[in-house]
């Protein structure tokens, strides 16, 4: 299911006809299309768009892609000598994704078939056909290979510039197009390869599954077992336009490029009564957000409370004049209630999510993911799985001596207290010697500043010196280690105005890192953007801040922990037993919340007993 066969596509549609000057004269919208890649009679490649009614069909010789807002589900086909655009809409990300790679592909690798002249294809008298295309193949990423680096050789490409051929022997005039799949220019563009979506596991793949059948889905499982993975395969597999992706919190929200759930549902804390609450989600920029929502998605969702669930679902009928649980919106959420509970407000002890009064009447199906996946080392595993329900481990003891420094990278400190990051990160910049390096970050709107900032993995200002401890905010590259969450330290800057800092990561990489764009939707469905360096300073971070992350090497006073589940979240957030020293052990903060334990097992009895009557 990993973004479909890359045959269909299931979206909207417009096609137009466009005059010699690229104008559209004639349009045609079909607002539930499916758009197939096929292959006729003399095995060219076919585009064919069907309405339920009757499908047009467009031989695929010559066009050019626009790909820019893929992420987004759209792109546009212009089909060249026929001077016909298809417009694509509203199209699952992941789908999209692998039908263009598909496309572009298969193409490619056509053109290295001798061509049929117009007297082949009369001699050839077939039956008409259409048949759909097949699955990529390493051997057409091989043949499209083969032809681009022919292309090379000959230096074809340099010579003509912007032409290109697209048959053999013919050679046509090819205007460049944004495309990241289109041959426009071969000797400059990176071999080719089959899509690179790491594969989802079974129990994932399963979750997944409920998720396309429309039910609305709360899977769980502990830390690491790749929630927030499967949760942003599930957006990108999902229409754009009434999907929204969000989480309890702002960092959360980031791992799946969502919003917060605040920021979705636009009713401030929450916390006014309900009459007003549905007056305040009714207004002219958050309106739309609740109409053409159809699927939400809530990661960390245990940090949620209950009476704010009750309030969204209630809210959702309200503004939706529906009587359907939650509106008819179709829920899926995850988070794991053995990590951190919802923020209690006073002395009282907030109520769980799971313990609101419409949370069975909205939730069809429980899940739960058992493979953890951040780490390897199966008795770290069993530690950690001890910790979750409240048992105490002596071995967490003997890591207090672990020696994890490295290649002059630090442990970062992982805090209970926000006030005790801030002070051990100025602190700790402020004592090293040289001078300090301000990177500002650049920001679309400056009036949406705290937006950008309750969202953004990066400030606003990052203050640097050679030898600060900093972490990687952001995936570079995956293959090369230098993902989300890395531990680094500042060896220098580059000269020059902007002056870079050369970061060497824990992985052995050394880097020079440049500004990156993250986007944040803010209210009626506009963007905005921050840019700055993919960085964070590193000494320490709080534990509520980690939630969520896959850290290098970190160590953990556990002596101020005051939540259940909050030394959990601290010690899942190591890979490894080896990357983790414990301080300040108290074997009492070790505690799990005996009313998530209670609604756990219950879940589980439940499901024992729906699979005792599928087998029976
Ligand atoms: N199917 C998969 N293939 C490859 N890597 C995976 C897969 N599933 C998860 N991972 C990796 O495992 C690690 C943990 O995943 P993730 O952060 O999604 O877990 P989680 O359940 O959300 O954890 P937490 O409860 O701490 O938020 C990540 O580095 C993620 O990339
Ligand atoms: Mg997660």
């Amino acid at each position: 299911m990993d973004g479909g066969a890359g045959d269909q596509l299931q979206c909207s549609a417009a096609v137009e006809r466009l005059n010699a000057a690229g104008q559209a004269i004639k349009r045609q919208v079909i607002r539930k299309a499916t758009v197939l890649l096929g292959r006729n009679e003399f095995q060219e490649i076919i585009i064919r768009i069907e309405d339920g009614k009757v499908p047009q069909s467009y031989v695929l010789k010559e066009f050019k892609l626009f790909t820019k807002f893929v992420k987004e589900g759209k792109c546009t086909v212009q089909l060249l000598p026929e001077n016909i655009q298809l417009l694509i809409s509203n199209c699952p990300p992941d789908q999209l994704n692998v039908f263009l790679k598909t496309l572009s592909i298969k193409h490619q690798a056509w053109q290295t078939l001798k061509p049929l002249t117009y007297r082949d294809k009369l001699k050839a008298a077939l039956p008409r056909s259409f048949e759909t295309i097949s699955p990529l193949q390493q051997r057409d990423v091989q043949k499209a290979n083969e032809l681009r680096s022919k292309a090379t050789s000959k230096g074809l490409a340099d010579r003509t510039n912007n032409t290109m051929r697209t048959v053999p022997g013919q050679q046509v005039k090819r205007p460049r197009s944004d495309c990241d799949f289109s041959p426009a220019n071969p000797s400059k563009r990176p071999v080719l390869s089959l899509p690179a979506a790491r594969k989802l596991n079974k129990e994932q793949a399963a979750v997944l599954t409920a998720v396309l059948s429309g039910k609305n889905v709360f899977f769980t499982g502990s830390a690491g077992t790749g929630k927030s993975f499967l949760l942003k395969r599930i957006v990108g597999s999902l229409p754009p336009k009434s999907t929204y992706a969000t989480a309890s919190t702002g960092v959360a929200a980031c791992h799946i490029g969502g919003t917060t759930l605040h920021s979705f549902a636009g009713i401030g804390s929450g916390a006014a009564p309900l009459e007003q609450c549905i007056e305040l989600a009714q207004r002219p920029g958050v309106l739309p957000h609740w109409t053409l929502c159809r699927h939400l998605v809530i990661d960390e969702v245990s940090m949620v409370d209950a009476p704010l669930f009750d309030k969204l679902e209630a809210i959702a009928r309200s503004v939706r004049r529906s009587t359907e649980p939650f509106g008819g919106i179709q829920l899926i959420m995850c988070g794991d209630f053995l990590q951190l509970p919802p923020v209690s407000k006073g002395k009282e002890k907030a109520a769980f999510c799971f313990q609101a009064r419409s949370w069975r009447k909205v939730i069809q199906v429980n899940m739960e993911l058992t493979e953890v996946r951040r780490q390897t080392d199966q008795s770290f595993i069993s530690l950690l799985q001890a910790v979750r329900v409240g048992r105490y481990c002596h071995t967490l003891m003997e890591s207090a001596y672990h020696k994890i420094e490295r290649d002059g990278i630090l442990a970062t400190r992982l805090c209970t207290h926000k006030d005790d990051v801030e002070l051990t990160n100025e602190n700790k910049l402020k004592q090293l010697p040289g001078s300090e390096h301000v990177f500002e970050a650049l920001d679309s709107d400056p009036s949406q500043v705290k937006t950008i900032d309750a969202q953004s993995p990066v400030s606003r200002a990052l203050q640097l010196k050679v030898g600060a401890q900093v972490m990687l905010t952001r995936n570079l590259e995956v293959e090369r280690g230098l993902v989300n969450g890395a531990r680094g330290v500042v060896l220098g800057f580059e000269p020059g105005k902007q002056g870079l800092p050369r970061v060497r990561f824990l992985c052995g990489a050394t880097e020079v890192l440049k500004r990156e764009r993250w986007m944040f939707k803010v209210g009626g469905g506009l963007y905005v953007s921050r840019q700055q360096l993919p960085l964070k300073l590193a000494w320490a971070i709080s534990i509520h801040k980690s939630q969520g992350m896959t850290l290098d090497c970190v160590e953990i006073s556990l002596a101020r922990v005051f939540e259940c589940g909050q030394a959990y979240v601290a010690l899942s957030r190591a890979k490894t037993l080896e990357g983790l020293r414990v301080m300040d052990f108290d074997p009492r903060v070790v505690r799990a919340d005996p009313d998530v334990l209670l609604f756990y097992k219950q879940l589980r009895k439940e499901r024992l007993l729906m699979q005792v009557g599928v087998e029976s």
